[in-house]
């Protein structure tokens, strides 16, 4: 069956700076959170740093050749605050700025549609210093380098996002600690959520003030929850991990307001922070789309003594080599829960890949598993599209492989291979595929 794609479907990939840039110590860039992190040994997988990854600073001609041989029509990728203000407050670094500029008009002479993240993970080490997102102050930093990227950029960029996956941010890099900043704190990770969210409504608030053509939005990453049976206790687990994963940000976002059993769930543990009166009008700014960044789904029991009384079970079926169950009905399931619970806004899928072991054979790298993971996604795409969900682009994760955070360059995400002695990139059988798709704008 073929599955068609509506006529101005935006087809795209997606990446973040720290992640294929490299250069961090080049042209004035200041040092990030990720630079610091990823320093410390034991933090990442065989002690591996961003400081060269991709080498995109330098390649970059070459990785918007490949995107317009793709035929993508947009390119999601993410702006190093600290490589545009080095101290995260003050002083812009010019270079800094100068290589976006070059970026994108490079992609709008290809024809493609730039989609700028601004906050995806490399906080300046300078603000962290002062307390990073546990620290209010850090909300207006991020307003005043909004406006700062808005003035440099707002004339060519069309679609910004404020903030990448602020779950992660907040979670992985506050309570979790497996993520920069290192925190192992869930007060300090609700507080960040808090600020980072805070964040975003202001940065919303100034483009609007700013009046700039163009459209902005958040991406949130989410995970649908599912009980195991449909016993009460499975399907509060069920609630309670809806909440941990997804509802903690759509309903401030959304709804203005923090879900009030999630509140009582993380009160009882740890300090809810304080609200000033404005911030819950300002986190809800009315937004012009969403972005979600969808992997797999999360299959969940009662068991009174996992964390929040929730066990995530791992069902029989094909897993990732990031051990995440293969689950398109979840991509469906939630693009027409996000319609019903939360409005009909426009929706961008601005994350979905796979990561798999990738085998290179005479520089062909038959990647089936990776192919089929889109395929099957993209498929109940145009079946939520069908059943009247507006979604209007879907951007693969990711363009090539890089620094996948604590995992370093084990996994691979790309659609590109990387080989990173030689920082060639080779076509995956998956990015000839998806160069097809898009041509066709239908998968088959
Ligand atoms: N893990 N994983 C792959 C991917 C990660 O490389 C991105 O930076 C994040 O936005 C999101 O977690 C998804």
């Amino acid at each position: 069956m073929v599955h068609k794609f509506p006529d101005d479907f935006v087809w795209g990939t997606a990446t973040a700076a720290y992640q294929i840039e490299g250069a961090a110590n080049e042209d004035g860039r200041g040092e990030s959170i990720w630079d610091r992190f990823s320093h410390i040994p034991g933090n990442v997988w065989n002690n591996q740093n961003g400081d060269v990854a991709c080498d995109h600073y330098h390649r970059y001609k070459e990785d918007v050749q490949i995107l317009k041989e793709m035929g993508v029509k947009g390119y999601r990728f993410s702006i190093s605050w600290p490589r545009v203000i080095p101290d995260g407050t003050g002083k812009i670094n010019q270079k800094g700025v100068d290589f976006y500029n070059n970026l994108i008009d490079e992609l709008l002479r290809q024809g493609i549609q730039p989609f700028v993240t601004l906050y995806h993970w490399d906080l300046p080490q300078a603000l962290q210093d002062r307390g990073g997102w546990t620290n209010r102050d850090t909300t207006d930093y991020f307003a005043e380098y909004a406006q700062q990227m808005f003035k440099q950029y707002g004339d060519r960029v069309k679609h910004w996002i404020t903030h990448n996956e602020p779950w992660c941010t907040s979670f992985l890099g506050h309570a979790i600690g497996v993520h920069a900043p290192g925190l192992k704190d869930f007060s300090a990770a609700l507080l960040a959520a808090h600020n980072v969210l805070l964040s975003h409504g202001k940065a919303v608030e100034v483009f609007r003030q700013m009046g700039l053509d163009g459209k902005i939005g958040i991406t949130l990453n989410l995970t649908p929850s599912y009980p195991a049976s449909n016993s009460a206790d499975d399907l509060q687990a069920a609630t309670i991990s809806d909440g941990f994963s997804n509802r903690w940000f759509l309903d401030p976002v959304f709804k203005g307001q923090y879900p009030d059993d999630m509140v009582k769930v993380f009160g009882t543990f740890a300090k809810i922070p304080e609200i000033q009166e404005s911030d819950m009008k300002l986190i809800s700014s009315n937004i012009d789309f969403l972005g979600i960044n969808y992997y797999s789904r999360s299959l969940v029991k009662h068991n009174p003594d996992a964390q929040f009384g929730v066990e995530t079970l791992k069902p029989e079926g094909q897993y990732t080599d990031m051990d995440w169950e293969v689950y398109p009905q979840g991509l469906y399931d939630l693009l027409l829960r996000i319609k019903k619970d939360y409005g009909d806004i426009d929706l961008y899928i601005t994350e979905n890949g796979a990561a798999f072991k990738d085998v290179v054979e005479n520089d062909q790298i038959d990647d089936i598993d990776r192919l089929n993971y889109l395929k099957k996604h993209f498929e109940k795409a145009a079946e939520a599209i069908r059943d009247g969900v507006k979604l209007k682009g879907y951007f693969v994760w990711s363009l090539m492989d890089n620094f996948e955070w604590a995992f370093g360059y084990s996994k691979r995400f790309g659609l590109i291979y990387v080989d990173y002695e030689t920082q060639r990139r080779l076509w995956k059988k998956s990015a000839r595929w998806y160069k097809d798709v898009i041509a066709n704008n239908s998968v088959d």
